[in-house]
Parts: structure tokens; C-alpha cells; sequence
């Protein structure tokens, strides 16, 4: 499954070398960090709207959109600050069977 995260982080480092004329990577990376991050906030309004479409409607496909548009945006923000999609699989494979809330007390408990 975390096959298609680990070729297109591949991508998105390559195109940190490419034209911008021919690649939305590459341009991206080129306006920088601000440019993406307003990208990411965006698909992240729109995530928030597709869910609550989806909620009454029932149809999630504008929903799988949105996500995919803002897991795309946000591993184009970590690569630009050279943090691979592994880092946040390593760090979900940590926090697996930790409960949230056992995680939380721990910290609030210090
Ligand atoms: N997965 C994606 C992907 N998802 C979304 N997008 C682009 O992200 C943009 C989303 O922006 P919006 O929806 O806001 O549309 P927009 O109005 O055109 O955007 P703006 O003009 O506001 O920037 C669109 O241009 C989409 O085409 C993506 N662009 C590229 N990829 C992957 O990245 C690879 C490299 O892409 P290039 O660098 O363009 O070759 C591709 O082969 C794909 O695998």
C-alpha cells in the first residue's frame, strides 16, 4: 500500500532538479515554502468541506479527492524541508496500539 507514497516521494526530490515550465512540482518548489503551505492550507478547507458533503450525501468520492489532493500537497511540503514519507510512517508504526488517551495522560500526568 505504501508502495505509491515511496515512488512519488522519489518524484517529488527529482523534481526539485526540474523545470518549473514543465513540471507543478518543480514550480511549487520553486515559490517555496509560503506557496506551498498555502496550497496545503486550501486542500485542507476542502478536505474539511468534501467531509461534510459526504456526510450528507453519503457519497465519499469527492471526500477520496480532496485527501489524496492534500496528502499529495503535504509530502510535497515535507520534501521541500527534506522529511521523506518514512518519517511518518515510522512515526505511526511507534504510536501503533498506543491508545490515544493512555497517550495523552502520560503527557499530561508529568
Ligand atoms: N499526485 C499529484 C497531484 N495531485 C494533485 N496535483 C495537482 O495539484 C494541483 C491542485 O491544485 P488545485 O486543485 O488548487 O488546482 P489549480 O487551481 O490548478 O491550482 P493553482 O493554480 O491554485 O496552484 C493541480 O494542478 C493538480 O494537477 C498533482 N500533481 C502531481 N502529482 C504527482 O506528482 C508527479 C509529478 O508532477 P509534475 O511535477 O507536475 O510532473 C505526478 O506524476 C503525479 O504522480
Amino acid at each position: 500500500m505504501t508502495d505509491v507514497l515511496k515512488e512519488l516521494a522519489k518524484v517529488l526530490e527529482q523534481r526539485k532538479q526540474a523545470d518549473a515550465d514543465s513540471s507543478y512540482v518543480s514550480s511549487l518548489h520553486k515559490k517555496g515554502l509560503n506557496k506551498i503551505l498555502e496550497k496545503v492550507g486550501e486542500e485542507t478547507t476542502e478536505t474539511i468541506l468534501a467531509a461534510k458533503d459526504a456526510e450528507r450525501s453519503g457519497d465519499a468520492s469527492d471526500l477520496v479527492y480532496e485527501t489524496a489532493d492534500l496528502w499529495f500537497h503535504s509530502l510535497v511540503m515535507l520534501s521541500h524541508l527534506g522529511v521523506g514519507p518514512d518519517a511518518i510512517l515510522n512515526e505511526l508504526e511507534r504510536r501503533f496500539d498506543l491508545s490515544g488517551l493512555e497517550e495523552k495522560a502520560s503527557r499530561t500526568n508529568k
